[in-house]
């Protein structure tokens, strides 16, 4: 049965769709906008359209990460992925709405949602308002979802969830990091600000020791300037002579202060440049230089830890005023909840009261839901569709749950991402302590060095200063003693200062008597001068006298012999014993022994083979002395092959004879007449080979010379073309003898290797002159090495030297007849039989001197030889030539003279020879250079 149709008033009973309004009424709408979902995963709303979530731009915008990881550097890729999370809860005019918005860090994330934002707002204002009573206006232009005539409204970039109370922890859990991060900012930068004020401490510290060594360094210049001046000021005081030491010595100390000052300046300056440069030769320099390497490199992980701290705080402020936006509309969303929860609790209550007063109406009200169930179709489809979008909503609330899911989530992840930055800003904290403590050790090490090195400086410096005031202090003592010294001196000064005005007149009076004085002293010197001059030529002349009185008493031709000693050359056998013997007692007797008959002979010396060169030659040496003194002296050496001759007359090089000791004796003669006389030595050598005259220091050694008798008539003789050398030294003898001897012929006989074949002749001619008399003198010495004398059986000569042996033996025998003739006095003595003879004329003549040494071998097989020169020796000896005479004369002569003719002073006088009249003396020739002491031609008879 079909009920029938009934109306009740309802009255103030509220529709259907006014219940259903009041159910949903009491529960809050949660709406949700994200700007850019993180990934498909994370993607919340992946659907558009009504009832679902959109973005702003109308379309699901990629993930926020991926546009960060572009900028973001991959150190930190948590940090591009983080999020700020804001929930606002929706405006008044929507009171049951919560707004949550997730948005990206990123400002351009910011700009888009912004954009976002102004895209949503516009499609909500203009889109239709299916909106039923009580419902409000979203406010914000954030996305929408909106219940309307049972549809649901998506819009912009943000969503509605199911209420609040799944959101507020996350809120609040991002609020909690994000205080604590800003807390850690601003520890971070507390520290900062402290490092930055202890470096600045220390650099004001530097600044100040800095300061203090420039003041400690101005405090030592200024001591050094007043020193200076206190130096000054004593020099000005002292001044003296004696003071000037000390003066020079206080400049000294103030040099020394000043370069001491430049050190220690210099030092300092070094210190300052210390952490640029670094200091050479210091044992830790390698170690400062690491550890300025590594302070460097820690200040540059610095500078980038602080450039990393620095985009870490505009992050960080960043957030922090994202955080403080959140804050604002969580405190606006917290109090529209209220209100919101004050208005809903209103509703409840007043639904509340609307049941009870429909409970207090039960029976009609059941009724007309009866009727209304059984009658209404229509109100039953609504309810099937309220039941719908009931189930539709319950949909949206779940996904909402997941959303938030995700979110918490993205807020873990936000977590761990707050975690590794605050690992990573430990890191860099801890490396930058590290940093800072290596820098401050380091800091300190410098500090140390520098205090060291300035404490060095500074107590140098005092050791100086405690010098130098010590100095002064002497000065200062010695000045005060000095200074009545001083005050003496300068009063000493002053009566010696008035003394020296005067002194030029009492000086040239001095000078007057003194002069006077010397002038007479001088006159007196010279008298007694005079007187000892003329005493000592009386007494030279007194000298020479006795010395030719000696000579004469000796005779005029002396002869001695000298044994030579047995040589290996001699053999050996009985032959080649020695058959000379000798007087203890008398030296000048020899004994020989031939054929078994001892047979002596008295000579006026004999020489044994003991006896030296140098004994033979002072028995000679007296004949050249008196060379100097104007004569003709003749000594020659005689004897057979290799008894010696050579040796005793030129000798050896070690070992020299006669010639070169009596060139000797005659340099060191005249050396010491030299200041009364003028001497000057010639030398000429010349050989007499087979009766040929040859110049043995010429340059044509084989050109004949000839002898010729001067044209003046003075009955000398001269060789033209005969080469003379002046000689001033042994040096220029030995060049002489040596070249003389090169040009000397000798030849290999059967008695001796190197025997002499020729009679060499060394004459030396002497020219002095008197320097206070102008007398002058010429002496010829005649040094002559006659050739051997053995026979010519005997020596086994042929050919050329059979004829060379002739030569020698006539020659020989020619000087035998020479003295014969003189013994026999005879007008005519046969100087002309021989070269030999006729050379030696001058000094065989009798104003000569002649000298002959017989050299004997002692060898038995040589005994006739020695007998034959023993016995010529003999006769020689007694010959006696006439006293010998002087060749002096006044005025000039050539240096040729001697040998030279000069027709235009002389008269030729060719009677005037060696045999001239006995008694003829010594003449001078008017008009003549020379005054030559012509032959006596006086010869004594010679005993036999
Ligand atoms: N007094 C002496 N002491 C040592 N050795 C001597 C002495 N006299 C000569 N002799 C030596 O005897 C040798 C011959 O001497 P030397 O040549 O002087 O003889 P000589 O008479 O000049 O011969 P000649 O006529 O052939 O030139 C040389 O070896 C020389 O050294």
């Amino acid at each position: 049965m079909v009920p029938s149709r009934r109306t009740w008033n309802l009255g103030a009973t509220p529709s259907l769709r006014g219940l259903w309004r009041v159910g949903r009424a009491g529960e809050p709408e949660l709406r949700m906008a994200r700007p850019a979902p993180a990934g498909p995963a994370a993607r919340p709303f992946p659907h558009t359209g009504p009832g679902r979530l959109r973005t702003g731009r109308g379309k699901d915008t990629p993930a926020g990460g991926d546009e960060d990881s572009g900028t973001r550097s991959a150190a930190r890729p948590a940090l591009a992925q983080c999020r700020a999370l804001s929930v606002d809860w929706a405006g008044p005019g929507s009171p049951h709405k919560l707004y949550l918005t997730v948005q990206a860090l990123q400002d351009k994330g910011c700009k888009s949602k912004s954009q976002g934002t102004k895209e949503e707002k516009s499609p909500k204002r203009q889109a239709p308002a299916p909106r039923r009573d009580g419902e409000a206006q979203e406010a914000g232009g954030a996305m929408n979802v909106e219940k309307t005539g049972g549809r649901l409204f998506g819009s912009g970039r943000r969503s509605s969830l199911s209420g609040p109370p799944g959101a507020a922890p996350v809120v609040h859990r991002m609020v909690e990091a994000m205080s604590q991060l800003q807390e850690e900012k601003a520890q971070l930068q507390e520290e900062l600000v402290a490092l930055r004020e202890r470096l600045a401490v220390r650099d004001s510290d530097r600044q100040a020791t800095s300061t203090q060594l420039q003041h400690q360094v101005e405090n030592l210049k200024e001591k050094l300037i007043s020193q200076a001046q206190e130096v000054s000021r004593l020099r000005s005081e002292l001044g003296g002579t004696d003071l000037e030491k000390h003066r020079d010595l206080l400049m000294v100390e103030n040099e020394r202060l000043r370069q001491e000052m430049r050190r220690c300046e210099a030092e300092l300056q070094e210190l300052r440049a210390k952490p640029a440069a670094p200091c050479t030769g210091c044992e830790h320099s390698q170690e400062s230089a690491q550890l300025r390497d590594k302070l460097s490199q820690l200040q540059l992980e610095v500078a980038e830890n602080k450039g990393m701290l620095s985009e870490l705080n505009l992050e960080v402020q960043q957030k922090t005023d994202r955080l403080a936006e959140v804050e604002l509309r969580l405190k606006d969303c917290l109090a529209e909840k209220a209100q919101e929860e004050e208005r809903l609790s209103r509703r409840l209550r007043d639904s509340h009261e609307t049941i009870a007063s429909l409970r207090a109406q039960s029976p009609p009200v059941k009724y007309v839901i009866k009727t209304v169930e059984v009658e209404s179709s229509k109100t039953k489809q609504a309810l099937s569709e309220s039941q719908a979008r009931n189930q539709h909503l319950q949909e949206q609330v779940a996904m909402q749950r997941q959303v938030l899911k995700e979110m918490e989530q993205q807020l873990q992840s936000s977590h761990q991402l707050t975690v590794q930055l605050r690992a990573q800003i430990a890191m860099y904290e801890s490396e930058l302590e590290r940093a800072h403590g290596q820098m401050l050790e380091e800091m300190q090490s410098l500090e140390e060095d520098k205090n060291r090195a300035i404490e060095e400086a500074f107590a140098r410096a005092q050791v100086e200063m405690k010098a130098v005031h010590e100095n002064l202090a002497g000065v200062r003592t010695n000045l005060l003693t000095l200074q009545p010294a001083l005050r003496t001196l300068t009063n000493d000064y002053n009566g010696l200062k008035r003394q020296v005005r005067g002194f030029p007149l009492l000086l040239q009076e001095a000078l007057r008597s003194v002069k006077a004085e010397i002038g007479q002293a001088i006159e007196e010197v010279n008298s007694n001068n005079q007187e000892l001059l003329r005493k000592y030529r009386r007494e030279l002349q007194l000298r020479k006298k006795c010395h030719n009185e000696l000579v004469r008493l000796k005779g005029n031709i002396r002869v001695i012999a000298r044994v030579r000693p047995v040589t290996k050359e001699d053999g050996e056998g009985p032959e080649s014993t020695s058959a000379v013997t000798f007087d203890p007692d008398d030296d000048s007797i020899i004994h020989l022994l031939h054929k078994g008959k001892p047979v002596s002979f008295e000579l006026d010396k004999v020489f044994s083979p003991r006896a030296s060169q140098q004994d033979v030659f002072q028995e000679v040496q007296a004949l050249i002395t008196s060379c100097i003194d104007g004569f003709n002296v003749c000594i020659f050496a005689y004897g057979q092959t290799g008894a010696g001759k050579t040796y005793t007359m030129e000798g050896t090089t070690e070992n020299p004879g006669i010639n070169q000791r009596a060139l000797q004796l005659l340099f060191s003669e005249v050396q010491e007449k030299a200041s009364d006389w003028e001497y000057t030595i010639t030398v000429s050598a010349a050989e007499i080979y087979n009766e040929v005259l040859r110049d043995l220091l010429g340059q044509e050694p084989q050109e004949k010379l000839e002898i010729r008798l001067c044209p003046d008539g003075s009955g000398q003789l001269y060789v033209p073309g005969l080469t003379e050398f002046q000689v001033q030294s042994v040096e220029d003898i030995n060049k002489v003898f040596e070249f003389g001897h090169t040009n000397r012929t000798t030849e290999f006989t059967n008695l001796n290797e190197h025997s002499s074949r020729s009679h060499a002749l060394l004459i030396v001619t002497v020219r002095g002159v008197d320097c206070s008399t102008g007398l002058r003198t010429t002496g010829k010495l005649n040094l002559v090495d006659l050739a051997g004398s053995e026979r010519v059986g005997k020596s086994g000569a042929e050919g050329s030297r059979l004829r060379e042996a002739q030569h020698i033996n006539k020659s020989l025998s020619a000087l035998g007849d020479v003295i014969a003739a003189l013994r026999s006095r005879q007008g005519h003595v046969p100087f002309r039989n021989s070269k030999l003879t006729y050379l030696l004329q001058d000094s065989l003549s009798g104003d000569s001197k002649t000298l002959m040494v017989v050299q004997v071998s002692p060898v038995e097989k040589n005994t006739s030889e020695t007998l034959y020169s023993l016995k010529f020796a003999e006769r020689v000896r007694s010959v006696e030539l006439g006293p010998g005479s002087r060749r002096a004369e006044l005025g000039s002569w050539s240096s040729q003279e001697h040998l030279e003719w000069e027709p235009a002073c002389q008269t030729p006088q060719p009677s005037a020879r060696a045999h001239s009249a006995p008694g003829s003396g010594t003449t001078s020739r008017p008009g003549s250079i020379r005054r030559k002491l012509q032959p006596s031609g006086k010869t004594r008879p010679l005993p036999v």
